[in-house]
Formats: structure tokens, C-alpha cells, sequence
């Protein structure tokens, strides 16, 4: 990430909002967002499919495996301001092809850390674990709070956002999918 190159973008904005960068409580603002970003849009050049470190369970485990309430925060693509809340991941593992269940978690925060969108969180984070692991089945639901639409905008505070995406069985079977969505409710 080019940090100098952040660092001037943002005192060109601060100034054009009609602030003095120079000033006391400024002056070192454009160093902490440029640390900030490295840290926030941290996902940028990482393939979130590297994390899934796949093992298998001899007893070939083939039931639900999910990991709920999963918190995150992105960064919404259109105003660059936060949006945050829980993502839910599960899988039906195939021939006891398993991976560590906090791989699941680092998928999501690799996927959150880049300019985002909802959609896109859900359907990366399903489609790397398909990839990865070929299960029988994905199902991933994430809620979120947009900021742009809390703090400005429409200033709809307490409103979320449900996303899903499911690949798999649990696309054809009806069953399978809804037990899934019952669990991740409660
Ligand atoms: N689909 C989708 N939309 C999003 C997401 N984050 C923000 N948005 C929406 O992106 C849209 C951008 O709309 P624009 O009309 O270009 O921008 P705007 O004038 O700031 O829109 P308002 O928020 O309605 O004031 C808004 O409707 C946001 O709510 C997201 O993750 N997914
Ligand atoms: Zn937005």
C-alpha cells in the first residue's frame, strides 16, 4: 500500500474542507489514516482461499459444521465509511475434507478488509470455501449496520441488511437448507 501517497491525498482534503492540516490536532492525521487504511483495507492483496488449511477426519464427518455470529467491520465501497455487523458460515463437508473452524472467521475478516459490498462479502466468503474444501454445501448469511445510511444519507439508524448466499445442497434441498437457517437463528 503506498502510504505517502495516502498521506497527501488526505491533507489535499483536509484542506479542501476548508481545514489547516497543519494545525496542532491535524498535523499527524494524515500518518494515522495512512497506518489506518494498511490496517483496514488489509485484505487488499490477499487471496482468502490461503487460510482455509484443509485436514481430514478419518470418521469422514459429513454433517453441518457452522460458525455464527461471526462479527466484522468493511467499509462500504460507494462512501467509504464502516459497515459492520455478524457473518454466519456453514458447510457441509464432503469425505471428511474439514478445515479449522477459526479459518472460517479469518475468511471473512480477508474478504471485509477491502472497499466492500454486502453482496460481495457473502458470495467471496462462500465461493472460497466451495473452492477450497469442494463440500457438499455452503450457506453463508451476514447482517450488517451501514453507516451511510445511519450517520447521513437516509439516516435510518438500527436498520440492517441480511444477505445470503448458498451454493450446493443447499440450493436443491429445501430441508438442508432451511435446519441451517433455523440454527443460525437461534
Ligand atoms: N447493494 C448495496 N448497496 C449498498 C451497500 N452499501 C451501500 N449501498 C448503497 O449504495 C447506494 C449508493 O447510492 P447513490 O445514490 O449513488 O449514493 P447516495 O446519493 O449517497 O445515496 P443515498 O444513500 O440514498 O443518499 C445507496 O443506496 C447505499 O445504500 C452494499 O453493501 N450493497
Ligand atoms: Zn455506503
Amino acid at each position: 500500500m503506498d502510504r505517502e501517497r495516502i498521506e497527501k491525498a488526505i491533507r489535499e482534503i483536509l484542506f479542501a474542507i476548508g481545514e489547516d492540516p497543519d494545525r496542532e490536532g491535524l498535523v499527524d492525521t494524515p500518518k494515522r489514516i495512512a497506518k489506518m487504511y494498511g490496517e483496514i483495507f488489509g485484505g487488499m492483496k490477499v487471496d482468502p482461499k490461503d487460510h482455509l488449511q484443509v485436514f481430514f477426519q478419518e470418521e469422514k464427518h459429513e454433517e453441518l459444521v457452522l460458525v455464527k455470529d461471526i462479527p466484522f467491520y468493511s467499509t462500504c465501497e460507494h462512501h467509504l465509511v464502516p459497515f459492520f455487523g455478524k457473518a454466519h458460515v456453514g458447510y457441509l463437508p464432503k469425505n471428511g475434507k474439514l478445515t479449522g473452524l477459526s479459518k472460517l472467521a479469518r475468511v471473512v475478516d480477508d474478504v471485509a478488509k477491502r472497499p466492500q459490498l454486502q453482496e460481495r462479502i457473502t458470495c467471496s466468503v462462500a465461493d472460497a470455501i466451495m473452492e477450497v474444501l469442494d463440500p457438499h454445501g455452503v450457506i453463508v448469511v451476514v447482517e450488517a449496520e451501514h453507516m451511510c445510511m445511519t450517520m447521513r444519507g437516509i439516516k435510518k439508524p438500527g436498520s440492517k441488511t441480511i444477505t445470503s448466499a448458498v451454493r450446493g445442497i443447499f440450493n436443491t434441498d429445501a430441508k438442508a437448507r432451511s435446519e441451517a437457517m433455523t440454527l443460525i437463528k437461534f
